[in-house]
């Protein structure tokens, strides 16, 4: 069960609501007059996706979308990465249960994060490589501070990146674009990210970043709630029903490739260069 703690009521002219999951990986803060909520993740240092982060994330989001929660800020409490994409140690020598259960949650977590009625912003407060690209690229609108790296990097690891994660970016950038990174595993500076679109906005600093998230969120709640989650599910109910109706397929299609001698080899020689760092 999700089992929420009530850390700190705040009784200012917008009361804040904050709450942890009890793992602490994600800190949940609700604004108790706007109903805005803000998730950070919080996993130090790098946010890696492993399959407790994954969790909390999606047991978060079922609370949200329960509690008819109108608009949601995802960011992260690193000042260096806002997610440094999926646990390589969740991909290095697993047992076959263990990576299953892992890419199933994965699965569970972005369903979720790309279906969800209400408004998403990504405060992209640092470097978002990989699934971390992935969760920016799953809310529907991106802002970045300066000097950070953004992109779909896995090709340059030796692995591939999974066609949804493929699907969104090409949703975002267009094909042409989306080709181009892809096969070289691009990363983009913030600059450059925005240049393509695959960011939509650059703040300065945290403040500016959580002030223009607001103002997103601000602009999409004045619009009808129904109307507007109606178009959002239908501009994306392609790219959801491929992985919905294919969950097995792409389940079998990790585990068939991550047990790969050359995937395993590349992923400890990764693993080895950025522990060497
Ligand atoms: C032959 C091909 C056939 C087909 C193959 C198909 C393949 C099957 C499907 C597989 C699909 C897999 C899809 C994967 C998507 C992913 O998300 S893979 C993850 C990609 N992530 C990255 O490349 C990011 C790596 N990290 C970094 O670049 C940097 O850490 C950073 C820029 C994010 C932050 O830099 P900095 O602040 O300087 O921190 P560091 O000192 O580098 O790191 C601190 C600490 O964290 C550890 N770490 C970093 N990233 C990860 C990670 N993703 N997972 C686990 N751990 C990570 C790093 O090792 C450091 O650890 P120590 O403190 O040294 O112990």
């Amino acid at each position: 069960m999700f089992v929420l703690r009530q850390c700190l009521t705040l009784g200012t002219k917008s009361s804040i609501r904050n709450f942890s999951a009890t793992t602490n990986l994600v800190n949940l803060t609700i604004n108790e007059d706007t109903g805005v909520a803000i998730m950070e993740l919080n996993k130090p240092p790098v946010n890696s996706l492993n399959y407790e982060l994954l969790e909390a994330m999606h047991r978060t989001l079922v609370k949200l979308e329960n509690e008819k929660c109108p608009g949601m800020i995802l960011t992260s409490s690193s000042r260096s990465t806002f997610s440094a994409g999926l646990d390589l140690l969740e991909m290095y020598k697993p047992t076959v249960d263990k990576a299953r259960r892992f890419w199933s949650m994965l699965q569970n977590t972005w369903i979720k994060l790309y279906s969800t009625p209400y408004p998403t912003v990504a405060a992209i407060n640092g470097h978002s490589p990989a699934g971390g690209c992935l969760l920016a690229m799953s809310c529907e609108h991106r802002i970045m501070v300066p000097d950070k790296m953004i992109g779909l990097n896995e090709t340059q690891l030796g692995i591939v990146a999974p066609q949804w994660f493929q699907d969104c970016m090409r949703n975002i950038i267009g094909e042409r674009q989306a080709e181009k990174a892809l096969i070289a595993g691009r990363m983009f500076t913030s600059e450059e990210a925005l240049k393509i679109g695959l960011v939509d906005e650059l703040a300065t600093d945290k403040e500016d970043l959580m002030q223009k998230a607001h103002d997103f969120l601000d602009e999409q709640m004045g619009l009808p709630p129904l109307a507007r989650s109606v178009v959002k599910v239908g501009f994306r109910k392609d790219t959801l029903s491929k992985l919905i109706n294919g969950r097995e397929a792409d389940i079998k299609m990790f585990l068939d490739n991550v047990f790969q001698p050359k995937v395993q080899e590349s992923l400890e020689n990764y693993i080895q260069m950025l522990k060497k760092k």
